[in-house]
């Protein structure tokens, strides 16, 4: 028996490319080879490489006779680490620290390029970023065709895939998945994985595990389009499938955005009463930056001031919207100069938004203008526009939704039910609110941390496009155009902080309205919010959108009796999807009362569950 080595810098296309392929594989030399037996894995734990033996028959046609040869062909490859740590999809893809994650990325490359091939052909989105975690911290998201997060059928395969024990598990898994979603492994059909990285120093390396990873499934390629903000990845992919943009790029989303703010500016009325003065963005040290200095330039957008964009400070450190929002304080670079001044703060991956001032002689505390207040702000706009476009006479009545969380300020939910529209609540986590806004022809939806968009329905598109040419009063066709912009500027896929913050500003000089006459909408009751290390989070299971505690017994009972001691007491406690945590919110009438009720329950969580309590 002949025997081969061949030894793979990594497991990588010529070896999943064997189990893939058809069995027969014909050779340049003209012999045909047929895999005959099944595959010997052996990890050699000193080279810290993995084997696999392949048994092989080599048959070669020479002068009418056929001479079979078996033999083996022995490939060795290094083993891609795995941590003992147990990953969980949860609510933002996987996310760790950066220096575990080679093999997890490496897998779901192998998965990204399966989803392609599930999905047809269509192109497929993967994202290296961690978001507002820490810069040593990285992650991987998948975008599915709509450019909307991966289905919520395929995260236990995710979970299965990233927490697989050794490679001869993980390719069995693979085997069993493909077959049972009938998935042709055989190279008959192409598949495209779109990858992007945020400015993470890990995140190129990481680029190259995923891009192995597709590379190992015959017929897929990925496509690397650099360091993009992680909505605006999502946008591309949406671009390339659902609008047939084959080659939508970060130009045509930049194109897009800035031609609708404009279009949107264009249709103020009176608009020289309305200058609202200048605006300062914290980049969060991340990829926003440079993104909103492309944006800066296009639009000849001379009001606008950006900071922290990553030449000088640390990704996230005491910058960005989640810094901004959880702390409600300044970002770093930001100080009494900047008193009276609108400002602005966008996460780590540029998908959150949050705007505020600091408070004169406040030690650094600020007036937060949270999402709650972003998504009041739209869904005023919005309702406005539709009542001049509509009417009771109208025979098509568009529904609009609100979505929030229970992390939404109970004073937000009251002034949008004043409003009279329909509130809704969804468990934390974009894929549930963005699934509940596809309901609506006009679905609005935001967490309080600043991640939401507007999902327009293709139905109410369609009669707005009707309305842009046929209807007669002038005011009307340019509350439809207004709409039309809007659905335009927003992004379809995710939340997006750069078009979410181009949206805002239309709508403020639309207004002609300070920061400090948008924020006085409603006045948002104080709250604080907790953090609880457990021994296991996954003992805390909730229901009706978070709310109420079900398991641990008798803990729900425990934070009643305490909530009812606050006037406008309000307080939830739910495990975190993204973070080894128990969280805890608390709301009530007084900053005191908020922050007593909530390290009263974080206590209790700390009692039934944990070991300690911190912030
Ligand atoms: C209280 C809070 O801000 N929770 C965040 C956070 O989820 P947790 O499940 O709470 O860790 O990260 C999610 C992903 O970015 C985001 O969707 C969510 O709103
Ligand atoms: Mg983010």
């Amino acid at each position: 028996m002949v025997s081969e080595f061949v030894r793979c810098t990594t497991l990588s296309k010529s070896l999943l490319n064997i189990f893939f392929s058809p069995r027969r594989v014909r050779t340049p030399e003209g012999t045909r080879e047929q895999i005959k037996s099944h595959t010997h894995f052996h990890q050699n734990n000193t080279t810290n490489h993995t084997e696999l033996e392949l048994q092989i028959q080599r048959r070669t046609n020479h002068e009418r006779t056929t001479t079979i040869t078996p033999c083996s062909i022995r490939f060795s490859f290094p083993t891609p680490t795995r941590s003992r740590i147990k990953l969980s999809y949860g609510t933002a893809g996987f996310r760790a620290d950066a220096s575990i994650l080679q093999s997890t990325v490496f897998r779901i490359g192998i998965l990204a390029a399966l989803r392609s091939l599930k999905t047809g052909g269509a192109v497929i989105g993967l994202m290296i970023t961690a978001s507002h975690n820490k810069v040593s911290d990285n992650g991987v998201k998948v975008a599915d065709p709509a450019g909307e997060m991966l289905t919520q059928d395929w995260e236990p395969f995710a979970d299965s895939v990233a927490n697989a024990p050794d490679p001869e598990s993980l390719i069995q898994l693979i085997a069993d998945f493909a077959k049972k979603e009938d998935i042709p492994l055989n190279g008959s059909k192409g598949a495209t994985v779109l990858l992007g990285r945020d400015t993470r120093p890990s995140g190129e390396s990481l680029v190259e595990a995923a891009k192995q990873g597709i590379c190992s499934v015959i017929g897929a390629v990925g496509i690397d389009i650099g360091v993009v903000t992680t909505p605006q990845l999502h946008w591309i992919v949406r671009a390339r499938n659902k609008d047939s943009k084959p080659s939508a790029s970060e130009l045509d989303y930049f194109d897009q955005v800035s031609t609708s703010f404009r279009c949107l500016i264009d249709l103020i009325p009176n608009k020289s009463q309305h200058g609202i003065g200048k605006l300062i963005v914290d980049c969060a040290n991340g990829v926003g930056g440079e993104k909103l200095q492309v944006l800066k330039q296009k639009l000849n957008w001379s009001d606008v001031e950006i900071r922290n964009s990553g030449e000088q400070g640390v990704l996230n450190e005491q910058v960005g919207a989640d810094y901004v929002q959880k702390d409600k304080v300044a970002p770093q670079g930001f100080g009494p100069p900047d008193v009276g001044v609108r400002c602005a703060s966008l996460d780590g991956d540029a998908d959150r938004l949050v705007y505020f001032t600091i408070i004169p002689n406040g030690n650094n505390r600020i007036n937060l203008v949270d999402g709650d207040k972003i998504l009041s702000l739209f869904a005023l706009f919005i309702k406005d526009q539709l009542s001049i476009l509509t009417d009771y006479t109208n025979e098509y009545q568009p529904r609009v939704g609100v979505v929030q969380t229970a992390y939404a300020n109970g004073a937000s939910t009251k002034y949008l039910n004043q409003l009279g529209l329909h509130v809704i609540f969804t468990p934390t986590g974009v894929k549930y609110l963005h699934e509940k806004a596809h309901e609506f022809d006009i679905g609005i939806y935001f967490e309080a941390n600043g991640h939401g968009t507007i999902l327009f329905s293709n139905r109410f598109l369609r009669w707005l496009e009707d309305k842009k040419s046929t209807e007669k009063s002038l005011e009307k066709q340019n509350a439809a155009m207004r709409l039309w912009a809007v659905s335009k500027l927003i992004n379809q896929a995710v939340g997006d902080a750069l078009s979410g913050l181009l949206l805002v500003e239309a709508i403020l000089q639309h207004m002609g309205w300070s920061v400090e006459k948008w924020n006085e909408l409603y006045h948002d009751l104080p709250s604080r919010q907790l953090k609880v290390k457990v021994a296991d989070r996954t003992a805390v299971v909730t229901t009706n959108a978070e709310t109420i505690v079900e398991k641990p017994p008798g803990i729900q009972e425990a934070i009643t009796a305490l909530t009812v001691k606050y006037p406008q007491g309000r307080c939830f406690v739910r495990p975190s999807g993204t973070e080894d945590v128990v969280r805890v919110y608390a709301e009530a009438r007084t900053q005191e009362a908020a922050d007593e009720l909530a390290t009263s329950v974080a206590k209790l969580v700390d009692q039934f569950l944990g070991f300690h309590v911190g912030m």
